[in-house]
Parts: C-alpha cells; structure tokens; sequence
C-alpha cells in the first residue's frame, strides 16, 4: 500500500521533503497556511523531478501524489511519517506537536526539520513526547542524503530504516545537543566568514573561492578526518595533530567570539553577495547548484565511494531481484537522462547511446545468467559489432525505456535488437548488436554454460509469439 506523509509547513525544507517522499512514490499532505505555499511547492517540486531521478541508473517508483489540504488535521490524520518544518521558533513548534498528537496515528513518526533544537525542548509540554524526534535534513532535501537523528532510539531506529529505504543517509546521533553535530560545523565556519568580513579581510565572493576550490572539494568526498589523516603523512593522524593541535593556542581562530550582527555588516555582507551572485534569480541558482550536485554525486558513483556507494546502494534496493515476465517485451534499462550526459547541443552526446546499449546487454546478460558469477568464473560475451540509428533527440530529466529483443541466441552467437524510447513510446534510436561468447581465459569465443543457454532458450520460446520490432 502507498504509503503517506505529512508535512507541516512548506517551504524550503517542508518543500524539499515533500519532493523527497513523493518521487520515492508517497502520497504527501503540506499544510501550510501561507497562500503561496501551493505556487512555492510546485518550484520546488519542478526542481526535484529535474534533477533526483537523474542520480539513479534505475527508474524511480511511480510518483506519489502531492496535495495541499486546509488543515493540519487532514494533513496528519492518516499519515505513516510526519515532518514538521515550520519557522525555528519553539513556541510555534510545541503548538504544532500538541496539534500534530491530538490528530495523528499512534504508531506515526514525527520528525523535526529543527536546526538547532534538542528533542527535550521540541518535547516539553507534549501528549506522548518520547514519540517527538529530530530528524535535520540539509537544503536541498531532494538531493542531499544526510539526515541527522536525534530521539529515542526504539523510534529513531525506525525512524532510520524509513529514511533508508527513501534514499538517506541517517546518522543517529548518541546524546542529543544544541544544533546537532552538522550545524555545529556549518556555525563555526559561518562565524569565522562574518568576521573576514567584517575585518574588511575577504568579500562574500573571496570566502566562497577559499571553500569551493580548495578544502570544500576535498570534504565532499572524504570528510574532516579521513583528509587529515592522509594529510599527517606516513606518521599519519598523532603525528598530523602534534603539528597542528597547537594552532588552536594560536590566534588562528575566534571561535568564541561571535561578531555582532549591526546594520552595516548586514548591508556589507548583502551589498558584496548581490555583486558575487545578483545576476541570477533564485530559481536560477537553485537549477546551477542541484546540476552540479547531480554532476558531481554520479561521480563519486562511478568511484563508488561516498554519497556515491550510498546511491549504488539505494539502485540495488530499487531494481529488486525478481525475474521479469518473458511473455511482455523485455526492459533492459528504465532510467531519467542526467544532465552531464548532455552536450552543446543541448541533448544527450552520442557517446551516451554507447552507454545505454552497454547497459542494456549487461541487464539481458544478468537475466540469461551470465551475471557477476558467472563472468568470474571466466566466461562473459564480448560486443563484436554496433549499428545504431538515431531518430529523434533526448534530453536531459528525459525519462527512457531500452526494450530489447533477442534476435538470435544460439551456441555462442547473441543478437540484440535494443530500442531507445521516450516517457511517450515514441523510439529515439535503435540499435543492432551482436555479441559472442568467450572464454576470459584464453580470450576465445566458445558456447556458453548449459544454464546460460538453456536459459536463453527458454526466453526466446516465451517471446516467440510478439511482434518482431520495426527496423530489426
Ligand atoms: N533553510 C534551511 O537551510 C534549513 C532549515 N531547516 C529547518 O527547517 C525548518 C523550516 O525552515 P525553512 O523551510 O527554511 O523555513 P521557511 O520560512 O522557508 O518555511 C517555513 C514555512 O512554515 C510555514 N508556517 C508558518 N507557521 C506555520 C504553522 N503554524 N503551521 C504550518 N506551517 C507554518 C510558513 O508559511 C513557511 O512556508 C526550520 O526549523 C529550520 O531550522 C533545516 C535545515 C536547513
Ligand atoms: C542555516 N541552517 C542552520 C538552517 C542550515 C541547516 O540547518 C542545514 C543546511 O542545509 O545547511
């Protein structure tokens, strides 16, 4: 069954949730009492279905529906999750929660979108606080995997598995604190940025070249310990920190210092990010930053590292096992066109249909048996010969099907007829491949294992009664 999710407040981050539920196929409820909130959400929505399904290799389940409802209650009342993202004002929030818990489910996980609030204040005053939890997204929700929870661990723990199954990366945290583990960081280096700034040190546009091209690149993908660990060298982590600990004696920092935010920094730091940023809106900024997100997270899955594993992960847990049924055209690749696959000319470079047919014959290779197994045990097919026509252009967050047909399947000959289609069935482009099987040993084609070709037999006799595709 489909299942719900409330969320209370629909901004940034109710928004960002409510994409993040619905394009992982959950019905959602956003109540919100702005009258803009419909217009708002629907941004950030656009923005969600452009870029989250262009992360995965796989098709993302059908999309659930998204609605506004008029009252908290409509909202909650059914709901398996829900997610409070009101302003970061507690007084707001308690008034929600005690709404939220005369409305919802008993066995429904409420969460907090909360920066800095600890459960213990999110619960004071509740019908049942234990049930009360935080769980801290990062903007943009839709893309960004980490979750920070916070709560009782019976119901963080379900709370995790939740959240997994959607694409996240939960951390639950041991001890609850003020601003969590992230925003810790996210607010010394804030601070840091205001006083440059302030000392006349470093414009808006200088502290974000210091992030971007140098340390944020490295923490994107390794993190705070792990890039000091390589950093000591040899000697490694005592040794980096009996180099450096001592900085912290140093006047280096100003942590505890917190600079005052007066009218004149306020319009400093404004006037310097509108000459860095101000010549493009919003949405604008928003669409560059989720297209380099996209970029640069289908990287480190190529490396399979990082974010990057976690998104290998979260394919495998989508695609599932289960063989297809045989009789109906087989689907080799379900997946949305991510937009590095697309070039000058503003559709997808002829090198990626090379990529699409590879995995196409890779999906039809696992369903004949000649999978990660069999191919160590040193036997797989090589492609000896492509055609492939181009029909019609494809672009990026584009929604595609390759349907291959087995044109020939005996001994060690394969024949596959792959054809490119759009979400409206219209074909793309086809292509013609033949493939032989080999022995990785002596590099020599040879037949295949019994169950390989038995197997592809099988599955040519339960095809034989469709149509042969056009241009085969
Ligand atoms: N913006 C950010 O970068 C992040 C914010 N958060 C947290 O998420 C929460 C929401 O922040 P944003 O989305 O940035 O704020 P926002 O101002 O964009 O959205 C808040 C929404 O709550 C609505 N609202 C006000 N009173 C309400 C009520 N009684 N019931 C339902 N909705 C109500 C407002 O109309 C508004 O649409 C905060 O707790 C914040 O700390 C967490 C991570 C990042
Ligand atoms: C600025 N902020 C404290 C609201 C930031 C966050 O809570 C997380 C984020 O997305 O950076």
């Amino acid at each position: 069954m489909t299942k719900t999710a409330a969320i209370i407040g629909g901004g940034v981050i109710g928004g960002g949730w409510a994409a993040r539920f619905a394009l992982s196929g959950w019905n959602v409820a956003i109540f919100d009492p702005d009258p803009e909130a419909e217009r708002k959400v629907s941004e950030v929505m656009a923005n969600a279905r452009r870029s989250l399904p262009a992360l995965s290799e796989v098709a993302l389940p059908p999309e659930g529906q998204v609605k506004i409802v008029p009252t908290l209650a409509d909202a909650v009342t059914e709901a398996d999750w829900i997610q409070e993202s009101a302003p970061e004002r507690l007084e707001i929030k308690h008034k929600i929660f005690a709404e939220i818990q005369s409305h919802c489910r008993k066995d429904a996980l409420i969460g907090s979108s909360t920066s800095g609030f600890k459960p213990s204040e999110l619960q004071q005053g509740a019908l049942r606080p234990g049930e009360i939890f935080v769980a801290h997204p990062f903007n943009p929700v839709y893309l960004l995997p980490l979750i920070e929870l916070v709560g009782d661990d019976a119901t963080t723990t379900r709370a995790q598995e939740v959240l997994t199954e959607i694409g996240m990366k939960p951390l639950k945290l041991r001890k609850e604190i003020d601003a969590h583990v992230a925003d810790r960081f996210l607010e010394a280096v804030w601070r840091e940025a205001l006083w440059l700034i302030k000392d006349g040190i470093a414009t808006t546009e200088e502290i974000d070249d210091a992030i971007r091209f140098g340390f944020g690149l490295r923490w994107g993908q390794m993190g705070l310990f792990e890039t000091y660990r390589v950093a000591g060298g040899e000697a490694g982590m005592a040794h980096f920190i009996e180099q450096f600990g001592p900085c912290l004696q140093w006047p280096w920092t100003k942590l505890m210092d917190v600079p005052e935010l007066t009218d004149d920094l306020v319009q400093k730091i404004a006037s310097q990010s509108d000459a860095q940023s101000g010549a493009h809106t919003i949405r604008e900024l928003e669409r560059i930053r989720d297209d380099n997100l996209v970029s640069m997270m289908r990287s480190l899955k190529g490396r399979d590292w990082g974010a990057g594993a976690l998104l290998n992960a979260h394919d495998t847990r989508l695609e599932g096992k289960a063989d297809p049924d045989f009789t109906k055209p087989i689907i080799t690749v379900a997946r949305a066109i991510p937009i590095d696959w697309t070039d000058y000319n503003g559709h997808m470079n002829e090198s990626r249909y090379g990529q699409l047919w590879s995995d196409a014959a890779d999906a039809l290779m696992r369903m004949i048996g000649a999978d990660d197994a069999y191919i160590k045990s040193g036997f797989s097919y090589f492609t000896a010969d492509t055609h492939t026509k181009f029909r019609n252009e494809c672009h990026a967050g584009d929604t595609v099907t390759v349907v291959t047909t087995i044109l020939e399947g005996a001994g060690k000959k394969l024949r596959l007829f792959h054809e490119l289609k759009n979400s409206a069935g219209d074909v793309v482009a086809t292509c013609n491949q033949f493939l032989l099987h080999v022995s990785l040993e002596t590099r020599k084609s040879c037949d295949p294992a019994a169950h390989v070709s038995d197997k592809l037999a099988s599955i040519i006799a339960a095809q034989a009664a469709l149509p042969k595709p056009e241009h085969s």
